[in-house]
């Protein structure tokens, strides 16, 4: 019945079983259509205006006309069709949807009951009921509802038009489908939680489905699920935030989302401050707006928020969370095109995170740092130049030397480090607790730049001095010999940094170094062509490059090997 599910080329004399691959906006829609055909029931064929309806049994068609749809909202949680059969001309109304919106339409204590007890086995419940509409009543129905929609508060009047119509409905089914969790979701799950990340469940289903797949997850690492109990008031929000603040400290919680809502309105920060102490939560019959609420509170208290979905009720929470990863999938590609990733499946977060988003942030720390590095040296020598000219304001290297500086002969081994790997792919999923030491912000803290600043400083100092102090005294020898230095410290600094040779690295570096010599020898106008084939400038340029890097390198050994014995260890 669903406005979403369609039949393909199922007409014709082939056996229709074979050709059939129903489409809907949700997985459900599509297990329910396969299971009609199943029982012999199946959608023999379904556009925009008519539904055939095949029984195998009988092997009759019976075709029915669509007069109305009422598209699912996350609102009604609910989702309509009026259908006129064409022979007998009856015209029907059906319903389906969640067993809370149901619920109001039905008097039926039946239901509820049945419902928890499918929803307690994980199964996502549907309820479905129906009315049957005389033409009269139908034709009145139609006047009135495309007026309200023509009305400027449209949805207040169509929801008032189609409570009218909703009143006296029969229960017609309730089905329980199963939400068949991919393979490697537990595990993926559990590999996030080593590497250090909290994982919160936001979902529209039952809380009683919710709280089965969250065990079926291992979602909650605490000392058992709390079940909130409901809120409607100001008065209970308190009672709860007391009962959840004198429970257990590592508890897992499950909420439905009206409570969730309740308790913010009141008690925002205690609230959002219990619910990070704990170990699981999950929200049940989260609506897409609650969903986004959440991320936006978790961003405004300085965690920085991943939200992952496939639906197209993500959406909202995806494009409001710092990182957005969509799941192309059966629901969809809404998700997908909303998310700063798309991935196929959610098995693939694992790698996303742990492989390709530590090396990123590894990566781009590197790079920043070594950025400020190339930019402060040559500051740094400039300044001792001046200063031992009485503050004159002469450049040190004319224009042209300090572009080539800052492109051709340290661009492309500077930016080569990006594809540094300081671990394999493969330990670094094996070891999901590397990804820990990420959040504690070591690779560009203040720390890490300060250090790089007391380099850059001593590099800039040494390479200036002692150029200038030590061995010459012509100014071309001494921009020769100090910017040869300088041009070496820095590709040997690169070359320090890596961890893992590419050859593309490789490649940046010779090719630096090539371009440099062959500057060296072509541009005579800067440099003097003579004093480069002296042995003089040679080991005058070594014995500054080896004192501006050795003690680096020394230190930089030393570090690897005594503090980070253990991340060492496992660096394959
Ligand atoms: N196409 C639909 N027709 C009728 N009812 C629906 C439809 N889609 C969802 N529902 C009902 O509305 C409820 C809320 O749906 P919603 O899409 O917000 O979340 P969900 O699909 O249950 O879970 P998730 O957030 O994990 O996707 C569902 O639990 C279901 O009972
Ligand atoms: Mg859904």
């Amino acid at each position: 019945m669903g406005s979403s599910v369609m039949s393909e080329s199922c007409g014709g004399a082939v056996p229709q079983q074979q050709l059939c691959e129903y489409q809907a906006s949700s997985p459900d829609e599509v297990a329910l259509v396969k299971w009609t055909d199943m029982m012999g029931v199946s959608l023999y064929r379904r556009d925009l205006h008519n539904i055939s309806l095949k029984l195998r049994a009988a092997n009759e068609i019976i075709n029915y006309t669509i007069l109305q749809i009422f598209p699912f909202t996350s609102e009604s949680k609910m989702m309509g069709i009026i259908v006129q059969e064409e022979n007998t001309g009856e015209i029907t109304y059906y319903v389906k949807g969640a067993d809370v919106a149901l619920a109001k339409l039905l008097d039926s204590q039946w239901l509820s009951a049945e419902c928890k007890k499918l929803a307690a086995d994980g199964l996502r419940t549907l309820v479905m009921a129906k009315k049957t509409l005389t033409m009269d009543e139908y034709l009145q129905f139609e006047s009135e509802y495309k007026e309200a929609r023509l009305n400027a508060n449209r949805s207040e009047h169509t929801t008032a038009i189609l409570a009218k119509i909703q009143r006296g409905m029969t229960l017609l089914a309730l089905t329980g489908v199963e939400d068949r969790l991919a393979d490697d979701v537990p595990r993926t799950l559990s590999m996030l939680r080593t590497a250090g990340i909290k994982i919160w469940m936001l979902t529209g289903d039952k809380l009683e489905t919710a709280l089965c797949i969250a065990r079926s997850l291992q979602l909650g690492g605490g000392a058992g699920w709390h079940t909130a109990r409901d809120c409607r008031s100001r008065q209970d929000a308190h009672a709860l935030l007391n009962a959840l603040n004198s429970s257990h400290e590592n508890m897992d919680l499950i909420i439905e989302g009206e409570t969730l809502e309740v308790c913010l309105q009141s008690y925002e920060e205690e609230f959002v401050e219990v619910l990070c102490r704990c170990s699981g939560v999950v929200v049940a019959r989260c609506s897409p707006t609650q969903k986004a609420r959440v991320a936006r509170l978790l961003r405004a208290r300085k965690h920085v928020v991943a939200a992952v979905g496939d639906g197209g009720n993500d959406v909202a929470m995806i494009q409001e969370a710092d990182i957005g990863v969509g799941i192309e999938g059966a629901e969809g590609r809404a998700a997908s095109l909303a998310g700063d990733v798309s991935i196929r499946q959610f098995a693939f977060l694992a790698r996303l995170l742990l492989v390709h988003g530590r090396r990123s942030a590894m990566r781009s720390a590197a790079l920043s740092l070594f950025i400020v590095h190339r930019g402060l040296i040559v500051s740094t020598m400039q300044a001792v130049f001046s200063v031992v000219f009485y503050f004159s304001s002469v450049s040190l290297y004319p224009g042209f030397l300090m572009v080539g500086y800052g492109t051709v002969f340290t661009m492309l081994p500077v930016f080569s480090l990006v594809l540094d790997k300081d671990i394999p792919s493969s330990t670094a999923l094996r070891y999901p607790q590397l990804y820990k030491q990420l959040s504690k912000g070591r690779q560009l803290s203040y720390k890490s730049f300060y250090i790089w600043t007391g380099i850059s400083i001593y590099q800039g100092g040494v390479i200036m001095y002692g150029a200038l102090v030590l061995f010459e005294d012509q100014l071309i020898h001494i921009v020769e010999i100090s910017y040869t230095a300088l041009i070496l410290t820095e590709l040997i600094m690169v070359a320090l940094t890596i961890v893992t040779w590419h050859w593309l690295m490789i490649g940046a570096e010779l090719v630096s170094l090539l371009m440099y010599i062959a500057t060296l020898l072509i541009f005579t106008t800067y440099f003097d062509g003579d004093f480069i084939r002296h042995w003089e400038f040679w080991w005058k340029v070594i014995v500054i490059t080896l004192v501006s890097c050795l003690p680096l390198y020394i230190v930089k050994h030393m570090h690897r090997k005594w503090s980070e014995r253990q991340y060492k260890n496992i660096r394959k």
